[in-house]
């Protein structure tokens, strides 16, 4: 089963005017229709959120989800269509998974946890309220045999730590609780789990708990979450006979932030860096996940760690929080593109298993604690066989059928347990409910009348000996049924999801054992330094350069991250002064032609749009189709989550090896910070000046390197001609011309100390400083670009898989490859900074230097072959660079300058 998605748009608050309302609610094109049929009724919940297309205005989106939930939708309804059908499940074993998502100042508070008075109540006490009155309903029912009991924990994670929020904060450690893996499920080590047994003893918890939380005022919110809080309730229900126990977890998590929009001061950026950086994860994941990866990259930050997207068993609802208003409407369509891939999410629905009284103690044990876990996972076969004992082969003499598990035709077999703590009843379909079984809802398991006309009841001897209406033959066809409609919908999946590209074992390790030294380190250096790197690949530079600004005081002197801030330094000035040009682009001097071109631009700048998901729309929607559906595989932009999904080169053994060494040689550990030679520092990099960035401490190579990236691609050969050799064999892009092309990027050196990292994609195996010549002043790589090659370098700059496509000769295996080429070299290159940082702090890489120094490079050339590119260099700056990427070659780049149209 999906995860169940639901919006929720929220009413116009002090600041805001109806003039500028663009989010409206309605229902798919197909309901219309139903409904003019009078298949359906006219008032029916709305289903579709419509927002306009950004660049025109006259153009609809179209965002389908199971509801929606318009500005006049109360609490009330809210609860009763979506949560309170989950009750149910939740007292029968299935854990119960609702979060709030959305940007900040969206109503996701508002939603979880509500105002006092009795109307704006949220989800949670409403939740909790529920959950009460079915537990005193059952242990009446029961006349007592049955008890329930609830428990409570209640934690936030803030700026990636944990803390107990029945904690005050001066009793925090400033590390938080740890998280470990508990049979494949994440639990947090030693937080307070207190009882509750009435709803008043709940809301003075949960009431004193919020006092601690996290919050403040920003520009875009008066009471910003700076967290996410995560209430978890264990729900503990027994018997004579057993005891099974479920968990609801209720997530308000912190909202995104567009960081130009609120002014936020350091602390409230740090805050917001790391808000960003684990709904970034997150995106991360469900993106992972819809396409199929192998590797979901949960680990890199708790809060996806602790949901576990996709990885829980049990129901997952979503509540999607948006404003109705233009101020927000990029992030809208970032957060509805976000929710259209979370929809696909499959989920088990798996109960949890219930511990029999006859089981040995520590077994029954194991489910009390202060860290209380959620279902461990369970392979389906097995999963399957709890469910019902009808498949159990050694009685049927069938195999087991797994998928019986997403069966949502009939309720499963309950094994006999169950029958003890709820009477078996065949309920018609009740509307409330109901809401989670209509036409586009996700189906529960609860026993129903699939059609009045086919009536099926299932046997269950163990349970009350119900006659069995169902006959082999109907089984056989249902199952038949069931199974051609799955490998249909796989097939579909399939072929609309290309195969994810497979990461190599070794680089999975290598990125776990990553993950865990920054999470062991706690360093807030680090942090920073992961965070930029989840901006830079998201194409957010600006962002990201405030983030390695944020990480140099921790890594004084650090020349790779020198040269990666003066490289974003670089690529934002050339962004900036491309604005200005266009904007001094005199509207009335366009002729017609020019502004026809414009206007039919066939592929938008990435940098124009940096962190806006949507921005692939198809080009071939018509004018007249204004009110399409949004499709997902549309918009995937494929930089989104370049660089941490895809497979990078494997190094060599050699240069494994050396890095090795370098590591352990790196004797220099992590500096103490140095706040007047950092200040100093960054004040040569904002100026580009050399010298002071020499004298503030920076090693020369990493100040002259700099400031040859400041110069970037226009730099002539002649400034080259005049560096030191070192400088010259790292600085250039070198194609010698007795070797053929080596597609890897590589960087070599000759200066252990300082080396530039300016990285080159060297295909020379000596450093010949004709080749310097002969390359500097190849076609491309020096001097000004023709607009022809400038559009092509900005194509390819995009690193968006659909544009880089369509250049002429490429295609899209080849595109793929052109963009792994792009990524690895990205992603190389920050885990070559945080290995390096852990190793050994400034002196990074100083060993794999080393190796490519004595022969004046010509050793480097050979061993730097697999080495990532530097920091400008993630970028493709001239036609040399795209012709030595991988799947790319000069008559490539010949023939894609030439399919280009201008
Ligand atoms: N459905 C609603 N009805 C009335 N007021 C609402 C509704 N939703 C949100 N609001 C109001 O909008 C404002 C912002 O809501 P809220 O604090 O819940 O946003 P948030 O998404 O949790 O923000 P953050 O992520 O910054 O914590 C609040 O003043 C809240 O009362």
């Amino acid at each position: 089963m999906s995860v169940r998605v639901v919006a929720r748009i929220r009413p116009l608050v002090k600041s805001e005017l109806e003039k500028d309302v663009i989010v409206t609610t309605g229902q798919s094109a197909a309901a219309v229709a139903e409904s003019k049929e009078g298949k359906q009724k006219k008032d029916a919940q709305p289903t579709v959120v419509r927002i306009p297309n950004p660049k025109n205005p006259g153009e609809n989106f179209s965002f389908q989800f199971n509801s929606v939930y318009g500005q006049i939708a109360t609490q009330q309804e809210l609860f009763d269509a979506e949560v309170a059908p989950t009750v149910k499940h939740l007292f029968n074993g299935f854990d119960v998974t609702l979060f709030a998502y959305g940007v900040t100042g969206t109503g996701k508070t508002h939603t979880m946890r509500g105002g006092k008075s009795l109307a704006d109540r949220g989800a949670i006490p409403r939740l909790l309220s529920a959950i009460f009155r079915r537990s005193r309903k059952i242990e009446k029912d029961s006349q007592g045999a049955t008890s329930v009991q609830v428990a409570m924990s209640y934690y936030e994670i803030y700026n990636d730590r944990v803390f107990d929020l029945f904690e005050p904060p001066e009793k925090r450690t400033p590390t938080g609780l740890q998280l470990r893996d508990n049979n494949g499920k994440t639990v947090v080590v030693g937080l307070t789990e207190r009882p509750c047994t009435t709803l008043k003893d709940f809301e003075s918890l949960y009431d004193q708990a919020n006092v601690n939380r996290s919050t403040s005022a920003t520009k875009l919110n008066a009471h910003s979450s700076r967290s996410h809080a995560i209430l978890c309730v264990k729900l503990t229900v027994s018997n004579a006979t057993m005891t099974r126990v479920s968990t609801a977890s209720a997530i308000d998590l912190a909202g995104s932030e567009d960081n130009r929009r609120t002014d936020n001061n350091r602390e409230r950026l740090v805050e917001s860096a790391s808000i960003n950086k684990s709904l970034f994860v997150l995106a991360q994941c469900v993106e992972a996940i819809s396409k199929k990866q192998h590797r979901i990259p949960y680990r890199e930050s708790k809060m996806t760690r602790i949901l576990s997207l996709g990885q829980n068993n049990g129901l997952t609802v979503m509540i999607l929080n948006l404003a109705p208003v233009r101020s927000y409407h990029l992030d809208t369509l970032s957060s509805l593109n976000f929710a259209n891939r979370t929809k696909k999410i499959e989920v088990k629905e798996v109960e949890n298993e219930p511990l029999f009284k006859s089981m040995p103690k520590a077994a029954a044990m194991s489910t009390s604690g202060t860290s209380f876990q959620r279902q461990p996972l369970r392979p389906l076969a097995t999963v399957h066989n709890t469910l019902s004992n009808n498949n159990d082969p050694a009685k049927s003499g069938k195999p087991a059928k797994a998928f019986a598990v997403f069966s949502d035709a009939s309720e499963p077999h309950k094994p006999s347990a169950r029958a003890a703590l709820q009477p078996k009843v065949l309920e018609p379909r009740k509307r409330g409910s109901d809401a989670l079984s209509s036409s586009n809802a996700r189906p529960l398991k609860t026993a129903r009348k699939n059609d009045s006309s086919k009536l099926v009841v299932m046997r269950d001897e163990n349970e009350n000996g119900n006659e069995n209406k169902m006959s082999k033959q109907n089984i056989e066809a249902m199952i038949e049924k069931k199974v051609t409609e799955i490998l249909a919908s796989r097939a579909l999946s399939d072929a609309s999801h290309p195969p994810a590209p497979e990461i190599n074992e070794q680089v999975q390790k290598r990125l776990a054992m990553l993950e865990q030294r920054v999470e062991d380190k706690e360093n807030e250096g680090l942090n920073f330094l992961l965070m930029a790197k989840q901006h830079h690949v998201r194409g957010e530079d600006t962002s990201a350069l405030k983030m390695y600004q944020l990480a140099l005081p921790h890594f004084p002197n650090n020349e790779k991250l020198i040269n990666k801030m003066l490289g974003l330094e670089e690529k934002l000035r050339l962004k900036r002064e491309e604005e200005e040009r266009a904007r001094a682009l005199p509207r009335s001097s366009m002729d017609g032609h020019t502004k026809n071109k414009l206007a039919n631009k066939p592929f938008y700048d990435h940098n124009d749009l940096a962190d806006e998901d949507y921005e692939d729309q198809p080009s071939t929607i018509s004018a007249a189709d204004s009110d399409w559906v949004y499709r997902p595989e549309e918009d995937y932009d494929s930089s989104f989550c370049d660089g941490l999904d895809r497979p990078r080169p494997r190094r060599s053994r050699q240069k494994g090896r050396n890095a090795g060494k370098s590591s352990a040689n790196a004797k220099s550990k992590l500096k103490p910070m140095d706040k007047d030679v950092v200040a100093k520092q960054l004040e040569a990099l904002k100026r580009g000046d050399l010298e002071s960035l020499r004298r503030a401490g920076a090693g020369t190579a990493a100040a002259t390197s700099s400031t040859s990236s400041l110069s970037g691609a226009s730099l002539s050969s002649s400034s080259f001609s005049s560096s030191s050799s070192a400088l010259q064999s790292s600085s250039l892009y070198q194609t010698h011309p007795s070797t053929t092309t080596n597609t890897s990027f590589s960087t070599s050196a000759s200066n252990t100390r300082s080396r530039s990292n300016s990285a080159t994609f060297a295909t020379s195996s000596s450093a010949d400083p004709s080749g310097l010549g002969r390359s500097s002043s190849s076609s491309g790589s020096a001097g000004p670009h023709t607009p022809r090659t400038q559009h092509l370098l900005r194509i390819i700059n995009t690193r968006d898989v659909n544009k880089i496509k369509l250049l002429k000769g490429v295609g899209t295996k080849r595109a793929q490859v052109i963009l792994n080429s792009l990524s690895s070299a990205m992603v190389n290159e920050d885990d070559e900074i945080v290995n390096g940082l852990l190793a050994g702090g400034a002196g990074l890489d100083v060993g794999s230097v080393g190796v490519g120094a004595g022969a004046g490079g010509g050793r480097g050339g050979a061993v730097g072959d697999e080495r990532a590119v530097g920091g400008a260099r993630t970028r493709v700056r001239n036609l040399d660079e795209l012709a030595g990427l991988k799947g790319v070659g000069a008559k490539t780049v010949q023939n894609m300058r030439l399919g280009l149209a201008l």
